[in-house]
């Protein structure tokens, strides 16, 4: 019997493309991410009655059990994951297997990481509003795209928000992040928070400092490599 592999590796062809199996197992997965987004979205906003809702929990509890028989460890990486190719399938901010993700579409444009996303009520904080804590996550997120788009990426040892304005929910919003400093072993970015119908009006702004790991720090955290 063949064994089917989805390891990123294992599963890419000698031009890097993936192959069919992964693309139909990363399919599936963006399709979970999705079905999983309207059910968190649904579950946040839904005025259901309570035989409703305890079906739905019985139903959800019932499919879980399938996916549960197979799971990884934390110290495994998703096997539909390409960490060097930057595809990374649960990201809790921007992948689309993750039904955490808004998720948010970044590209880089002319040197500056420019995003969008649509926050549902399920990360509601103050009413009608998006919880500070998911702005400072969607930065955080915007800000280390940016450092590793310019080739000097790192992990985050400091992040400065600035709150302007409440964000609103079911608003299109824009995102942007841009490196502002490179120091020898430090990075600052910078970014922002707008609706996409004002994109000049800044909502939420960050500052963020950046930290290269260091080779034994990589060995320390990560084993051989994360
Ligand atoms: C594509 C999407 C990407 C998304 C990326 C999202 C980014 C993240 O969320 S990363 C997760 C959150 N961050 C973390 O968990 C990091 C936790 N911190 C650490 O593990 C360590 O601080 C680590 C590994 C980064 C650096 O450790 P280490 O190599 O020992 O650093 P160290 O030598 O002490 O400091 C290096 C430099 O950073 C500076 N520094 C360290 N901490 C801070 C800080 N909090 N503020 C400012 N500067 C700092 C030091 O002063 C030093 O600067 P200098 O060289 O000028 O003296």
């Amino acid at each position: 019997m063949t064994k089917r592999s989805y390891h990123p590796t294992d599963g890419r062809t000698g031009n890097g493309a993936a192959s069919d199996a992964i693309r139909e197992r990363r399919a599936a997965i963006e399709d979970l991410g999705a079905a999983l987004r309207t059910l968190l979205q649904v579950s946040a906003s839904t005025e259901a009655g309570a035989d409703e809702i305890r079906l739905a929990a019985a139903e959800l509890r019932r499919v879980t059990g399938p996916l549960a028989a197979s799971v990884r460890t934390r110290a495994q990486q998703p096997s539909a994951d390409d960490l060097l190719g930057g595809i990374r399938m649960y990201n809790p901010v921007s992948g689309t297997g993750s039904g955490l993700a808004p998720p948010v579409d970044a590209e880089v444009v002319d040197g500056v990481v420019v995003g969008t996303c649509t926050l549902g009520l399920a990360y509601e904080g103050p009413p009608t509003y998006a919880h500070g804590g998911v702005s400072a996550l969607l930065l955080d997120h915007m800000l280390g795209y940016a450092t590793t788009a310019s080739g000097h990426p790192g992990m985050t040892v400091e992040l400065t928000t600035r709150y302007r304005a409440p964000v609103p929910l079911q608003t299109p919003l824009r995102l942007t992040g841009r490196v502002t400093e490179v120091l020898t072993r430090k990075v600052i970015a910078h970014g922002t928070i707008a609706t996409a119908a004002d994109p000049d009006t800044v909502l939420v702004e960050a500052t963020g400092t950046f930290v290269a790991i260091r080779p034994e720090k990589v060995r320390a955290l990560w084993g051989s490599g994360p």
